[in-house]
């Protein structure tokens, strides 16, 4: 596939460079997010969703069940093993193994049949990140454009630019062997051309920027496009004035376009969403199994203050052998504390917090994984679905909470969660210097119904009882 853009970033397809093209963008946007060190660090939703796709290697390895909600009974279900049986056109089969895609995953395997049906079938779609979701609508577009025709054919909205240009990279690659399927970026700094109509097949791009170039401009025939996609529902929902824009889009399409709606969450907002731009769907959703504690040694220590607390780290390290470790904190002021500490200490430690842009993330990220540090200590910014295998023992320096300081038991499960993976067994401890973390850890553990063991890391012995 060729990309045409004015700005001439759109041909890219190396990551490094579309890392280094995100960077350059998000210096801006952090500026205006800054929110006070002191302050907790809250995570960016598109941010993360972003950091998560880049850093992540291939599909996310959850066991999940499939459910289809409702189905229309003129059109039956199946699904598929093999790319073959979809009967893709040869040079999009060669593009899709060229990927290493070698069989479709769980999620791929009933929308890829559906999407490609004929009659078109409309399709509402939820599964967590990292199931396959982009690569099955990005190879339903290239799979139902016609090249003998120069006019736009498939419309894909994502909530970001940054979100639209990962998207086009998706469809780049697939459609390698598909030079003659041309791509168009409607986003911010790309220009409609001037009294011509676009003669590339798939646009993709953010609410606003197609809103103009469809609707305002008419540089393409909104009524010729024969596929939808609403990419990330759940980011879009939550993007001021994005939802609206979205409505106003999807009025001018043909009733004949194929509607596809993909959403990571399954909230009723986004099916309220789904609804009126969907008509008449199939409904799919991955549900996955609830994560879970069983491999993980918990514990709490009782500390004093800060400086406590980090002798009661110290005293862990001088204790048992630990592969990587993660350590939370609230703010990023702490995380710069501890990381201070530690680092004059000799650990070899990485900080990941909210001041640092998107590239940057992930350039820690990248290291981590690698080896190069052998601590990561961060705040909850840390994107869900972020897996390091070497991880053997997650830190709380501080509980997780909610607004209201109440347990928050959903991201104690996120963080927890990133030891143990892959069938390991892990360790989590949990630091308490108030009556307020104490509340806190009592509510987690009975949440979960897993016990939260109290160590005292002053005892040797009983440091060397939490090795697994
Ligand atoms: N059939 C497949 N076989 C192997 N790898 C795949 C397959 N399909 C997708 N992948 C890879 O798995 C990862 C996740 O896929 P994809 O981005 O399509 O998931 P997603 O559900 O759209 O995630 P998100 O919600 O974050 O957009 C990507 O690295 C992608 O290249």
């Amino acid at each position: 596939m060729s990309t045409a853009t004015s700005g001439g970033w759109g041909t890219l397809s190396n990551e490094k460079e579309f890392s280094s093209m995100v960077s350059k963008l998000n210096i801006e946007e952090n500026a205006e997010k800054e929110t006070g060190d002191d302050k907790p660090d809250i995570p960016d939703a598109a941010d993360s969703s972003l950091i998560a796709k880049i850093f992540r290697k291939g599909l996310t390895n959850d066991k999940c069940s499939l459910e289809v909600q409702r189905k229309d009974p003129n059109n039956p279900l199946y699904s598929v093993k093999t790319f073959e049986a979809l009967k893709l056109h040869p040079d999009l089969l060669r593009g899709v193994y060229a990927m290493g895609f070698n069989v479709p995953s769980k999620i791929q395997e009933t929308t890829l049949p559906i999407l490609l049906a004929n009659p078109p079938t409309n399709l509402i779609a939820q599964s967590q990140s990292g199931t396959g979701k982009t690569a099955a609508f990005v190879l339903a577009m290239l799979s139902r454009v016609d090249t003998s025709k120069n006019f736009v054919q498939a419309l894909c909205l994502s909530p970001t630019y940054e979100l639209a240009i990962q998207t086009g990279e998706v469809a780049a690659k697939m459609s390698q062997y598909r030079k003659d399927i041309q791509l168009r970026f409607a986003v911010r700094g790309e220009e409609a051309p001037k009294d011509t109509k676009l003669t590339e097949h798939i646009v993709i791009g953010t609410p606003g920027k197609v809103l103009d170039w469809g609707v305002k401009f008419k540089v393409f025939d909104m009524k010729k496009i024969t596929v939808f996609v609403l990419d990330e529902a759940d980011l879009m929902i939550a993007t001021q004035g994005h939802q609206d824009q979205c409505h106003r889009i999807h009025k001018q399409l043909s009733n004949k376009c194929q509607m596809m709606f993909f959403s990571a969450t399954y909230g009723q907002e986004v099916m309220e969403f789904a609804e009126l731009i969907v008509p008449n769907p199939t409904i799919l959703r991955l549900k996955r199994e609830q994560e879970s504690l069983e491999n993980i040694k918990q514990y709490y220590v009782r500390c004093a203050n800060h400086e406590a607390k980090y002798a009661a780290i110290t005293n862990i390290y001088g204790g048992i052998s630990i592969g990587q470790a993660i350590i939370f904190c609230h703010t990023r002021k702490t995380c710069s504390w501890l990381s201070a500490k530690m680092s004059q200490d000799g650990h070899s430690v990485a900080i990941l917090s909210g001041d640092l842009n998107v590239e940057q993330r992930i350039a820690v990220l990248d290291r981590f994984r690698a080896g190069l540090e052998k601590v990561l200590i961060t705040t909850n910014v840390l994107s869900r679905g972020i897996d390091v295998e070497q991880v053997t023992i997650v830190v709380n320096f501080d509980m997780p909470k909610d607004g209201e300081n109440k347990a928050d038991c959903d991201t104690y499960l996120h963080r927890i969660g990133r030891t143990g993976r892959f069938g390991k067994s892990g360790i989590a401890v949990n630091l308490i210097d108030s009556e307020e973390s104490m509340t806190i850890c009592k509510d987690i553990e009975r949440h979960f119904n897993k016990p939260i063991l109290k160590i005292d890391t002053d005892n040797p012995e009983e440091i060397e009882n939490i090795q697994s």
